[in-house]
């Protein structure tokens, strides 16, 4: 249990999911009776520590609206053009009582296991330093477009997760000096290590997965399911 903070959850939830070729955004895909947005929100209400869940979702969008929020404490702002542009949006609407913490998780990442959340809040807030779920990478890395370059050594090679966890201020100063300089910026870490300021690597499961292709979706059924059976 994380003693007493001040955090609030920031949810990019306003992509189109392209890679996924729907007719409509992959967050509302189903896996079993909930939406995979609905399963991610879910998982962070269950995390205590989080005060408050911002979720950035496209003007469009006409299907959050329709959502089972189970009377969850989510504000809806508006998503932006990128993921960077919604998770900024998002935090620019925490100004007027800015959280000292504050994560950032996919609304594509349901899988998330709540023992690495309530891990990478402890590890974060007992350092005094943002960081970010990730693991190592376990297969051989290759450089190259459609023919292999060379190999890449592996040792120090980690695929970055979510949640991502940082200082709220340091955050989005970082994040609004970036996109102000057209900087591309795919995750919060890559803002803060462009901003100069620390970024721990926590340890988190292989399978806390970005559903972002139909092989993914399939995947993430099973899991879900071999999820619920433990609990
Ligand atoms: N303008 C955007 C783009 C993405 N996201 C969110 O960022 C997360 C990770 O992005 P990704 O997996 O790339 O989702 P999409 O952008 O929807 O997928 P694609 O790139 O295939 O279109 C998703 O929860 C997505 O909804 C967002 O909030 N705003
Ligand atoms: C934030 C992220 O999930 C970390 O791996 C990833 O960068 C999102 O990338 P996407 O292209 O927006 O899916």
């Amino acid at each position: 249990m994380n003693k007493a903070i001040s955090l609030a959850a920031v949810v990019p939830a306003a992509g189109v999911g392209s890679r996924m070729g729907l007719n409509h955004p992959k967050q509302y895909l189903k896996i079993g009776d909930k939406t995979i947005l609905e399963h991610t929100l879910s998982k962070l209400s269950q995390v205590d520590t989080i005060n408050q869940i911002i979720v950035a979702v496209s003007d469009e969008d006409g299907y959050f609206e329709n959502l089972n929020l189970d009377n969850l404490n989510v504000t809806r702002v508006s998503g932006g053009k990128e993921r960077a542009d919604s998770v900024l949006n998002a935090l620019k609407s925490l100004r007027s009582n800015p959280p000292e913490w504050v994560l950032v998780h996919d609304a594509a990442r349901p899988l998330v296991d709540i023992a690495d959340i309530d891990n990478l809040i402890s590890s974060c807030i007992n350092a005094g330093e943002g960081g970010i779920l990730a693991c190592r990478v376990k297969d051989t890395i290759k450089k190259g477009n459609t023919h292999s370059e060379h190999t890449v050594p592996r040792d120090q090679l980690w695929q970055a997760l979510t949640p991502q966890l940082f200082p709220y201020q340091v955050l989005l100063q970082s994040l609004e000096s970036a996109l102000e300089d057209g900087a591309l910026i795919t995750d919060e870490a890559s803002a803060m290590e462009r901003a100069n300021q620390p970024v721990q690597l926590v340890c988190g499961r292989s399978d806390n997965i970005k559903i972002t292709t139909p092989e993914d979706h399939a995947l993430a059924c099973f899991l879900m399911e071999q999820q619920q059976k433990s609990i």
